[in-house]
């Protein structure tokens, strides 16, 4: 069954810039069920059915939700819930735990300190948060012959809220699983082994976690005089296809640096908004016992472009309410190469993409990041 069929399917995506967009023209996002990729016990074929929805969903949208994905409620649910509480506190006290370039861009980055950088284009986001990433002893890396990167070290946990470290230590175990198991599927979708991104490439993943708190956009309009007069019109016309780059959104249009990001949000706000072929921004609501997922830049690379990371925003128009988003970036290791796969490559043509260290990729975002 997965023969020539197979080759056919993986080369159909493959063809001219025109069919890659017609494919790319979606008004919802999937919903795949990952329960096979999760449970002990399936069988490689049921693990090989979801791949193939996978496959349709990393090739055409970009963006999918997973459901039986074997994280309890009691999971991600609290971790939002202490997330809100922790937002609560007093400035100075969240000040505490600040990014600095000293504490390797961990910690809390204040209401607009991130700048999200896009195509030339910059937006200054309407969002605080708190960055974690995978943990790792600068003695360490050089003791393993590794250049040490300003992004190296500790992170700065939440202690201000004592129970905050252990029930985010909890998500972020169970989304490191979890997306390495997606992980195993998408590489079943491409024709790959099963165990393809495990070792070398994503075995000991660079993961990160974000924490974030998105007032209402309207609450930030005291704020915009100072840098512009950006005002309430212009953001309600950023809802259109066309982007003003002046205009400030709570999470500024981007894609993600990485391999898989799934999402844990505030239920019942729609605020993500995911850019379709035609320039329409197609919404990521928030489904009970979902979460939203995403591909990032290095899918692109791998797959020499048929995989494209799709661009998306956040907007929070509601005119009182707070949301917290807790995305889980799955990301290659920090010393891996990627590079386009072979069997992605026309022979006797370049392939589109140069290959990349996954560390510098992400150095050059992250430190260009921050108005600290
Ligand atoms: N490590 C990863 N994958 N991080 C992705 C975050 C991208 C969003 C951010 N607002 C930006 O400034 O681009
Ligand atoms: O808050 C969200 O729903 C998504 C945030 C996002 O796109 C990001 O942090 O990369
Ligand atoms: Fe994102």
């Amino acid at each position: 069954m997965f023969g020539p069929l197979r080759a056919g399917r993986l080369a159909a995506g493959r063809g001219t810039v025109g069919l890659q967009l017609l494919s790319r023209l979606f008004s919802s996002l999937p919903i795949i069920d990952v329960g096979p990729l999760v449970a002990e016990n399936s069988d490689l074929a049921e693990r090989q059915a979801v791949g193939a929805q996978l496959h349709i969903a990393c090739r055409d949208v970009g963006f999918f939700y997973i459901k039986n994905h074997g994280i309890p409620e009691s999971t991600y649910g609290k971790v939002l819930t202490e997330a809100q509480r922790w937002f609560n506190l007093p400035e100075n006290i969240k000040e505490q735990i600040k990014i600095t370039p000293q504490s390797h861009y961990r910690g809390y980055q204040r209401l607009g300190a991130n700048v999200t950088r896009y195509e030339g284009g910059f937006q200054r986001d309407w969002h605080e948060g708190i960055d974690l990433y995978k943990e790792e002893d600068i003695g360490d890396v050089e003791a393993q012959g590794r250049p040490a990167s300003p992004i190296h070290g500790r992170n700065q946990w939440p202690h201000q809220l004592p129970s905050f470290e252990a029930i985010l230590r909890t998500y972020i175990e169970s989304m490191l699983t979890l997306s390495a198991k997606i992980a195993r599927g998408i590489a079943l979708g491409l024709d790959l082994k099963e165990d393809y991104f495990d070792g070398q490439l994503a075995g000991d993943s660079y993961w990160v976690t974000r924490v974030i708190h998105y007032p209402p956009l309207s609450e930030g309009t005291q704020h915009r005089g100072e840098d512009g007069g950006i005002t309430a019109e212009a953001s309600d016309a950023a809802q259109g296809a066309v982007v003003d780059r002046s205009v400030q959104l709570s999470c500024g249009e981007h894609t993600d640096y990485g391999m898989l990001t799934m999402v844990n949000q505030t239920p019942d706000m729609t605020a993500l908004q995911v850019r379709n072929a035609q320039g329409e921004w197609v919404p990521a609501a928030p489904i009970p016992g979902t979460f939203v997922c995403n591909i990032g830049d290095m899918y692109k690379v791998w797959t020499n472009g048929l995989y494209q990371p799709t661009v998306h925003r956040v907007i929070n128009s509601h005119p009182s309410a707070s949301r917290i988003s807790i995305p889980f970036f799955f990301e290659p290791n920090f010393e891996a190469t990627v590079r386009p796969l072979p069997q992605f490559c026309p022979p006797g043509e370049q392939p589109k993409h140069a290959p990349v260290r996954y560390g510098t990729h992400l150095e050059s975002k992250v430190l260009n990041n921050f108005e600290l």
